[in-house]
């Protein structure tokens, strides 16, 4: 039992299942035969096993090198010292993108039917997501930098790949960008003041167009980040794209990027260092995107700690996005995320279409944290949906049933948004239903039970079943019952224990 504990607590998440070194991981033995260029950087252990000394730069380039040929089909290379991308890591944040792009959660926006189109902040000179999304998924992209040596080892990177050139451009970052988004937030302020002579008298829908904190983010513009244009100055006037996607310079010094002993990517001053570090250089691109709102359907970013990804999820709460969305990438040894957001509205339909078959759901809390059991679990479940509005009639105590109006459905899934922070926000669509009978709640209710048992000591099993399936809101069930997962995960489960990779940290 000791032993399963101790397991579930270590669980890490895996290499994407779609990265093509899931199962199959590089073979340097196979490289070493094929490429002789790379053969003098593999050595042998006593076990056998091919290695490479991942503390020799040149090694890791040229891996990087053969990889890319090898399963890519790409010409790659350089200089010394810049930043040197691992191939199955980089690959994983293409594939997270994707699944974003596929997933319904929110509409379309981009008019050019399914030609994806990227926009890659700070490329590199490695210029390695503009490659892999091109070569991988045929996938545009505008790959930015500020850098004279990534701008023209980008160029160079994507020249030699003919097949492929066509759907990248590189694109200079230039020093506008502070000036422009004050500007541009100022005009919107005044704007909204001159329209607007007082706050009560804005409707809804005219806010939302607003940013909700736009006096936050004009007086934050001047604190942290004080590097050149990210979004703002460098997307053109009408511009759409897909997503834009960044692996940040992560630290505020050099001295604080350090040097993992146990790799070496390189990376220079300017691909590791901006100031305020990876928080101000990401909020910078939340503020710009406060500004640009659906001109991207995502834009996401790469975070190298779990504590700026919490301040950075709590900045996104304020500014009034629709989703969010976290990941945790595999990186070796290195723990990164992925955060994810949008301005686009969700898709109501589909989501609705999707949710509302389901009449019976269920989920295991497990890893219950000691002085939890499931009578705490339930009564949590009635406060939760009672906070609501909803009403809640508790008839054992494994058992709760909640009749819910559209109106509690609705704040239901707010209270939600405040509880958990992977999806900000989804919403449901009322659908006109045949119902007639007279036997069933009224059409604008839903009436389902929350039951919770014991499985093993540590382990509860959690199941919603809905009273009466064809209504309106059924839809809505499914989508509540998963935030309700959520929601008794964060509260109720031990966290799966963090990383310790604080003498780990390289933007590799
Ligand atoms: C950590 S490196 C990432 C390089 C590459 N994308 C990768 O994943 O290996 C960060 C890059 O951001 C660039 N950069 C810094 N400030 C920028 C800005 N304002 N706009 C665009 N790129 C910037 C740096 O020059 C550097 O190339």
């Amino acid at each position: 039992m000791a032993s399963k504990k101790k397991k579930r607590r270590v669980e890490r998440p895996s290499i994407h299942p779609r990265n093509r070194y899931s199962e199959n991981p590089p073979d340097f033995r196979l490289l070493a035969s094929l490429y002789p260029s790379f053969e003098p950087f593999v050595f042998y252990s006593r076990d056998g096993r091919p290695r490479i000394d991942w503390t020799d730069f040149n090694a890791t380039r040229e891996l990087t090198r053969v990889l890319l040929h090898h399963d890519h089909g790409l010409k790659w290379w350089i200089p010394d010292g810049q930043l040197c991308p691992t191939v199955p890591n980089r690959s994983n944040y293409i594939h997270w993108i994707e699944d974003l792009l596929s997933s319904e959660i929110i509409g379309k926006t981009n008019n050019e039917g399914d030609k994806v189109r990227g926009f890659d902040i700070g490329t590199g000179a490695n210029c390695i997501y503009p490659l892999l999304g091109a070569s991988l998924l045929g996938w545009s992209f505008v790959g930015s930098d500020v850098t004279n040596v990534a701008l023209e080892w980008a160029e160079i990177n994507v020249n030699n790949n003919p097949h492929i050139s066509k759907l990248i451009e590189i694109r200079k970052a230039c020093d506008t960008g502070e000036t422009v988004l004050r500007e541009e937030i100022s005009n919107r302020e005044s704007d909204f003041r001159e329209t607007k002579p007082g706050l009560g008298e804005i409707r809804d829908e005219e806010a939302d167009s607003l940013p909700s904190n736009s006096v936050d983010v004009l007086s934050n513009v001047k604190k942290g980040y004080g590097g050149q244009s990210i979004l703002i100055g460098v997307v053109k006037d009408g511009e759409k794209f897909d997503f834009c996607m960044c692996n940040p310079p992560f630290f505020e010094s050099m001295e604080e990027a350090g040097l993992n002993p146990k790799t070496s990517c390189g990376g220079t001053f300017e691909e590791m260092v901006c100031p305020g570090g990876e928080e101000a250089f990401i909020t910078r691109i939340i503020e710009d995107s406060v500004v640009l709102k659906q001109s991207f359907r995502w834009y996401t970013s790469m975070v190298g700690r779990k504590l700026n990804l919490k301040v950075l999820v709590a900045k996104l709460r304020e500014v009034g996005v629709t989703i969010v969305k976290t990941t945790e990438f595999v990186q070796g040894q290195t723990c990164r995320w992925g955060l994810a957001w949008s301005f686009v509205p969700p898709a109501r339909k589909i989501i609705a279409s999707h949710v509302a078959k389901k009449n019976n759901l269920s989920f295991m809390l497990e890893g219950l944290q000691r002085q939890f059991n499931a009578v705490h679990v339930l009564k949590f479940v009635e406060s939760f949906f009672h906070a609501s509005g909803a009403s809640c009639n508790s008839s054992s105590s494994f058992v709760v049933d909640i009749t819910a109006s559209n109106d509690h459905c609705d704040a239901i899934l707010k209270n939600g948004v405040q509880n958990f922070d992977e999806t900000a926000s989804c919403q449901y669509k009322r659908e006109k239903s045949n119902d007639s009978s007279g036997t069933h709640p009224p059409v604008d209710e839903i009436c389902f039970r929350v039951s919770v048992f014991e499985q093993i000591p540590g382990t509860l099993l959690v199941r919603g079943s809905l009273q009466h399936k064809e209504n309106s809101l059924s839809g809505a069930f499914s989508l509540i019952f998963q935030w309700l997962e959520e929601i008794l995960k964060k509260k109720f489960c031990r966290e799966k224990e963090p990383m310790d990779h604080s003498n780990n940290r390289h933007a590799i």
